[in-house]
């Protein structure tokens, strides 16, 4: 059994665990759930005793992997920690990757332990071609990401836009995955797992819309090179207690952890 450490309990966590307390991944059971303060949440039998506020008490019921779903903060406070407590480390939160010495930081963590910084697809598809593809001569990567407007409330796009007053598709940035990542820590980490997976956070064209005349959250993508040509468009469900992350986000984790217990993975 796979022993599986969720960092933070909101939209998508809670998912993840839901299905891992149901035993509905098998080969891997739930060790702990790390959240900010315990007197914040509300939860049931199941989950008795799993809920912590103490990293050091996570950590000591040994988990094998650790999903952080938690935010780009966490990705910088966690995630050394897990990679040499000798733990995968499954990273939703992929744009904090944009920071190049947080990122050569986790690397070495994991050269040293052994273990894996994992990324899902989550709201993404298209990472197993693009990476496929950057083995041999990869073009261009573009990346348009349209979400309705009550999916921008609380982010960067309120010092851009007048949200209670549009009405028609807006843009409103266009730019490299480095930036947009940084500037839409909560929205467009898409950005930052295709430059991993592709060109780059330089090299990775992106476009970002507040579209009214939408009710999911699209991404768009493109990609050129030798392999020949990639059109994807994902139209995502948003989740209901957080209209910025589609709910297909947590059904992507589940996949990576019942690929770590199995014995045939597919789509890689
Ligand atoms: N790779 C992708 O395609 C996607 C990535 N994301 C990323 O996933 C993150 C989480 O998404 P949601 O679950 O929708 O967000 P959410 O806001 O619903 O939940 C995040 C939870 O983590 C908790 N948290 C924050 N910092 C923490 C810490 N240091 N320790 C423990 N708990 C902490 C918060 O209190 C909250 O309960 C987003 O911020 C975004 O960066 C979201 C959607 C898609
Ligand atoms: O769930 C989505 O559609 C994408 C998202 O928030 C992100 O890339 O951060």
């Amino acid at each position: 059994m796979l022993n599986v450490g969720i960092i933070g309990f909101g939209t998508a966590g809670r998912d993840v665990v839901k299905r891992l307390v149901c035993n509905e991944i098998e080969g891997c059971r739930l060790s702990g759930v790390l959240v900010r303060s315990v007197s914040n949440h509300s939860t049931g039998a199941s989950l008795t005793g799993l809920l912590t506020d103490d990293p050091e008490h996570f950590f000591s019921q040994r988990p094998d992997v650790i999903v952080e779903t938690a935010g780009h903060g966490a990705v910088a406070q966690y995630g050394e920690m897990a990679l040499e407590a000798g733990c995968h480390f499954v990273v939703i939160s992929v744009g904090a990757l944009g920071d190049a010495e947080l990122y050569n930081r986790l690397v070495a963590a994991a050269r040293t332990s052994g273990k894996q910084i994992l990324l899902p697809s989550a709201a993404v598809a298209g990472l197993d071609r693009i990476a496929a593809a950057a083995e041999d001569g990869l073009d261009s990567v573009r990346l348009t990401t349209r979400k309705p407007v009550k999916a921008w409330r609380g982010t960067h796009a309120e010092t851009v836009v007048n949200l209670d007053e549009i009405t028609e598709p807006t843009v409103i940035y266009t730019g490299n995955a480095r930036d947009s990542a940084r500037l839409f820590p909560e929205s467009v980490n898409v950005s930052a797992a295709l430059s991993l997976a592709g060109l780059g956070f330089e090299e990775t064209e992106v476009q970002v819309v507040v579209d009214p005349t939408i009710e999911r959250n699209v991404h768009e993508v493109t990609a050129l090179g030798k392999f020949g040509e990639l059109k994807v468009e994902v139209q995502n469900t948003p989740s209901p207690d957080n209209p910025k992350t589609g709910h297909i986000v947590a059904m992507s984790v589940c996949k990576v952890l019942r690929n770590l217990a199995s014995p045939v993975v597919v789509g890689l």
